[in-house]
């Protein structure tokens, strides 16, 4: 596999900023609603000065942003504008970004998404996305091959936190298997060649190919016969927070892979703004709250 260096790796990275600042990611979902709440306009200016406080307010106590696109894009051009500001500012504060766009096409045109937020230079750059498998999971080589060139990641849409989720993801493919497990163990292939490639074989390293895990999701991991924790990957788990999921469900849906997984809030904590002061100290309040379970 061609790959950046052990240090480069986004793995690497991200379990580095996991260690300094905990697992909590903070969602920056502009929904129409809380901008109106923040008494900010609906609009590209409303956006940015939204985006700029979570900033300031969450870089202490998070590992990673986590922009929605969708409600940066209901905006236009203007829109995204203040999407590639945000991102570019927080790579400038050190912290991560994971850009919530949940890409899926045939190979050919995943080289343009690739090409668009993976590239390092380019306008929206993230040092990670998050992918949808569903044209196939060979469909995701193009973006999965260029992140691994530049020492980024990507989030694999596994099991989602949305009730109609297991329609699909329960579903099971010819050869009887899940089609979330096939997923799994997809990114679970490729995190073990990387994590052999660069020599961080321990059961501490963390892969590059991360998966979307809903903290909702309850038993389904097990009772599709995924080992989340063989798979090496970082998890991306929404569903903490507003969708009714706490620290408990941590333990209980993802049991021994719990060190691994990225405690995804969006609305749980932009609904204490628009004060900077109340937003860092809703921050403050969800990292201690999931301060990670072992130093691994
Ligand atoms: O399975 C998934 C995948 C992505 N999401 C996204 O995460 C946030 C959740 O927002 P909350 O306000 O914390 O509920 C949102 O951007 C979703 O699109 C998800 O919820 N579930």
């Amino acid at each position: 596999m061609s790959g950046a260096k052990d240090s480069e790796t986004f793995g690497r990275r991200l379990r580095e900023a996991v260690r300094a600042r905990g697992p909590l990611v903070v969602g920056v979902d502009p929904h129409e609603t809380l901008l109106r709440d923040w008494g900010l306009a609906d609009d590209p200016a409303g956006l940015r000065s939204f985006s700029l406080r979570v900033l300031e307010a969450c870089a202490e106590h998070a590992c990673a942003l986590k922009p929605q696109s969708a409600f940066f894009e209901r905006h236009g051009a203007a829109g995204i504008d203040a999407l590639e500001e945000l991102l570019a500012l927080a790579r400038e504060r050190g912290l991560l970004t994971v850009l919530d766009v949940k890409r899926g096409d045939i190979g050919s045109t995943m080289a343009g998404y690739a090409d668009a937020y993976l590239r390092p230079g380019a306008p929206l750059e993230a040092d990670a996305i998050t992918l949808s498998p569903y044209l196939g999971f060979g469909s995701l080589a193009p973006a999965l091959e260029l992140a691994a060139e530049h020492g980024k990641g990507v989030f694999v849409l596994a099991l989602t936190s949305n009730p109609d989720g297991p329609e699909v993801q329960h579903a099971v493919t010819a050869e009887g298997t899940a089609i979330a497990r096939a997923v799994a163990e997809s990114a679970g292939e490729r995190n073990l060649a990387e994590l052999s490639a660069t020599g961080a074989e321990d059961e501490h390293g963390w892969g590059s190919t991360g998966l979307v895990v809903g903290a909702t999701v309850g038993a389904a991991p097990a009772e599709l016969g995924i080992d989340l924790a063989a798979t090496r990957a970082p998890l991306l788990a929404p569903g903490f927070g507003a969708q009714g999921a706490g620290p408990r469900e941590r333990d209980e849906v993802f049991g021994p892979a719990a060190e691994r997984v990225l405690v995804s809030i969006s609305r749980g904590v932009l609904a204490a703004g628009p004060a900077t002061a109340a937003l860092e100290a809703r921050t403050r309040e969800l990292a201690a709250a999931y301060a990670v379970p072992s130093a691994g």
